[in-house]
C-alpha cells in the first residue's frame, strides 16, 4: 500500500514552558484510508497535525509527505493537503462563498471550476442562506461548516481535519461524516481526523491511532483493536422495577452477571455462546421480568477507554 505520510521518531518540545508535547511518534498514513487520531485533551494531537502540515517544526525526527520532507518541501503540503484547523481565523474577513472560492483558486483550480465547486459545496453543506455573510459574523458551528466546505472544495489529495464536528448539532455532525466518507469513497481522498467523537468516528474510520501524553499508545484497525480489548459481547438487560435480584439469580445460572443500576444488569458472553443465552432468555422472559434486552458488541469507545483516552488520571 502506498504511503502518504511517514512519521518517524517525531518529538516536539515547545520552547515556551519547555513543554514536551510529542515524543517518539512513528507511524505511516496509507493512501485512501480514513485514520482517526484519538486522545484526551492536551495529549498532543493538534501538535502532531501542525507538524504534518509544516506549521510547526519537529524538535527532532522527520515527517515526509509522498517521500519528501514536509519542512523542506512545504509547498507540497500547500498543494496536496487540505488542513482544517480548530481555530482558523485566516478567512474571517471573507464571505462564506469567497472563502470557498479563494481556497479552491489557491489550490490552482481555474476560475470557472472554482465557481462551480463553490456552488456545489455551498449546496452540500447547506450554506446558501449565509453564503453572502462574512465568516466573522456567523455562528461557531456555521463557521466550522464554512471552513470545512472551503477545505473540501479545493479537492486536495489528503484531508486533515482537526475536530471537524465540535459545536455542531447532531444533524450537521452526520452531514459532515457523510461528506467525509463520500469524498474518501468517490475520490479516494486520504483522510486524517482528530476527534473526541469516538462513537461517531467508529462509523467512518478504517484505522485508529490513540495518543496520550504525547506518545502513540496504539495504531491498528478497529477490528484488531476491539479484539485486543475484550472480544466478548455485552448482553444488557432492563428489568421491571423491583425484580432485579430475582432476575440476577436466574441469569447467573447461564453466566456471570454484573449489576449496572437498580434495574439494569449485563452479562459478558463469548460469541459462540450468544445463541444459547438468547434461547434461554426467550424461554424465561416472564420469570426474568425483562422489559428489554440488547446485545452490544465491543465499541471503539471501550477500546479508547482501555488503551489510552480514559487513563488520564492514572498517569497524573
Ligand atoms: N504553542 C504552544 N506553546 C506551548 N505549549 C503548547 C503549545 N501548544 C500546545 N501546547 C501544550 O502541548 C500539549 C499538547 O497540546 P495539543 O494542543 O497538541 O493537545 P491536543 O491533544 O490537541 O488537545 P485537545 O484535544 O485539548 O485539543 C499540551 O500540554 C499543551 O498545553
Amino acid at each position: 500500500m502506498r504511503k502518504v505520510y511517514e512519521i518517524q521518531n517525531v518529538r516536539k518540545v515547545y520552547k515556551k514552558g519547555k513543554k514536551l508535547a510529542n515524543e517518539d511518534i512513528t507511524f505511516d498514513v496509507h493512501e485512501g484510508e480514513i485514520l482517526a487520531i484519538l486522545g484526551p485533551n492536551g495529549a498532543g494531537k493538534s501538535t502532531l497535525v501542525k507538524q504534518m502540515v509544516a506549521q510547526s517544526k519537529p524538535t527532532s525526527g522527520q515527517i515526509t509527505l509522498y517521500g519528501r520532507d514536509v519542512i523542506r518541501y512545504s509547498s507540497d503540503v500547500a498543494q496536496r493537503v487540505g488542513y482544517y484547523a480548530q481555530e482558523s481565523w485566516a478567512l474571517a474577513n471573507l464571505t462564506v462563498q469567497e472563502a470557498i472560492f479563494f481556497t479552491a483558486r489557491l489550490r490552482g483550480i481555474n476560475r470557472i471550476d472554482a465557481e462551480h465547486l463553490t456552488r456545489l459545496w455551498i449546496g452540500k453543506f447547506d450554506l446558501s442562506s449565509i453564503a453572502d455573510k462574512m465568516i466573522k459574523r456567523i455562528s461557531g458551528g456555521q463557521r466550522r461548516l464554512a471552513g470545512l466546505a472551503a477545505v473540501m472544495a479545493g479537492d486536495p489529495e489528503v484531508l486533515i481535519l482537526d475536530e471537524p464536528t465540535n459545536e455542531l448539532d447532531p444533524v450537521k455532525r452526520k452531514l459532515v461524516w457523510d461528506l467525509v466518507r463520500e469524498k474518501n469513497r468517490e475520490q479516494g481522498t486520504t483522510v486524517l481526523l482528530v476527534t473526541h467523537n469516538v462513537l461517531e468516528a467508529e462509523q467512518v474510520v478504517d484505522r485508529v491511532a490513540i495518543i496520550d501524553h504525547g506518545k502513540l499508545q496504539v495504531i491498528d484497525s478497529i477490528t484488531n483493536l476491539k479484539n485486543r480489548v475484550d472480544p466478548r459481547l455485552k448482553v444488557e438487560f432492563t428489568l421491571l422495577s423491583g425484580y432485579r435480584e430475582q432476575a440476577e439469580q436466574l441469569l447467573s445460572q447461564w453466566g456471570a452477571v454484573e449489576t449496572l443500576s437498580e434495574n439494569r444488569v449485563q452479562m459478558l458472553v463469548e460469541r459462540d455462546e450468544v445463541s444459547r443465552l438468547v434461547s434461554n432468555i426467550t424461554e424465561h422472559l416472564d420469570q426474568l421480568s425483562c422489559e428489554a434486552y440488547k446485545i452490544v458488541p465491543p465499541s471503539l469507545e471501550d477500546v479508547y477507554i482501555k488503551l489510552g483516552g480514559g487513563n488520564r488520571d492514572e498517569h497524573q
